[in-house]
């Protein structure tokens, strides 16, 4: 995204974003609750439209953009279960569908991409049951499981550990690390990192809408685990500078173009 605003209810939210994502990076956005980061994430997909400014996925804008498979997207609250009598299975197996050909029926492929995503989030056991059985975490796993069935490029989280208990998070932090020996690409919205933090190559630090921090992850700038960096930052502070390795003297956008959701970076 490059200058991306957004507003809502007339309200502008987010304001100058400038934002590019690296294929293989793990960044974790940050900040305070309010502070956009859903947004950003939203806007990214083109799920919210930008009130100025651009953004594209894999060097196409959103609504010319078809290879919806290669980004696996993680909703921040759990959107299937509330009275679909869906099972476990069944939620994760719909992950398939951005893979499958109109009226193609389902693989042996498709299967076993469900049963090795249930597996990694240990959900193998309730597969049969209706997801609504499930515990708040367990059911956030679910939808882990749903992107992880697609078999992805790009994976975006909102918030996979909110609410979540502390075995779901380590559950979350072992599929993370795979993810990453796999070379794919995360960009995870989250307020506390716990276990993930090693895995953190990058952070980007919303404050009222506009990035005060891009750079190193809050492992690295000595802060104790998990906690959000610069959050206090003046937008202009020592917390405001580029990511390493990023030549771009300009601010970054909320742009993946050049990323792993551009045709350079993805190929
Ligand atoms: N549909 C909406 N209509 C109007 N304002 C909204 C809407 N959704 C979010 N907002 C506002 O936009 C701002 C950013 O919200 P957003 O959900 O992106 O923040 P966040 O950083 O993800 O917060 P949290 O950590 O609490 O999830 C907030 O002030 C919020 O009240």
């Amino acid at each position: 995204m490059t200058a991306g605003q957004v507003s809502l209810d007339g309200r502008p939210v987010l304001r100058g974003i400038d934002l590019r994502i690296t294929a293989g990076e793990v960044v974790a956005v940050l900040g305070a609750n309010g502070s956009g980061k859903s947004t950003l994430i939203r806007a990214l997909l083109g799920l919210t439209p930008l009130a100025a400014g651009s953004t594209e996925l894999y060097g196409l804008p959103p609504g010319r953009f078809r290879d919806w498979w290669r980004i696996g997207y993680v909703p921040q609250r759990l959107s299937v279960g509330g009275g679909v009598p869906a099972t476990v299975r069944e939620v994760v197996a719909s992950g398939r569908i951005a893979r499958q050909r109109r009226l193609r029926r389902t693989s042996a492929g498709d299967r076993a991409a469900v049963t090795r995503a249930l597996d990694s989030v240990g959900l193998t056991g309730r597969a049969g049951d209706p997801v609504g059985w499930l515990s708040g975490g367990q059911q956030q796993r679910v939808l882990i499981a749903r992107a992880l069935a697609g078999e992805p490029d790009t994976f975006v989280m909102d918030e996979p550990t909110a609410g979540v208990d502390a075995e779901s998070q380590r559950h979350l932090a072992v599929t993370l690390e795979t993810l990453v020996e796999q070379g794919k690409t995360v960009l995870l919205v989250a307020h506390e990192l716990g276990p993930m933090a090693p895995l953190i190559t990058r952070s980007v630090v919303l404050r009222d809408g506009h990035i005060v921090h891009d750079g190193a992850p809050p492992h690295a700038t000595g802060r104790p685990d998990g906690q959000v960096p610069y959050d206090d930052a003046p937008p202009d502070g020592p917390g405001c500078h580029p990511h390493p390795g990023h030549e771009q003297v300009r601010p970054h956008a909320y742009d993946v173009s050049g990323g792993p959701m551009s045709p350079g970076a993805a190929q």
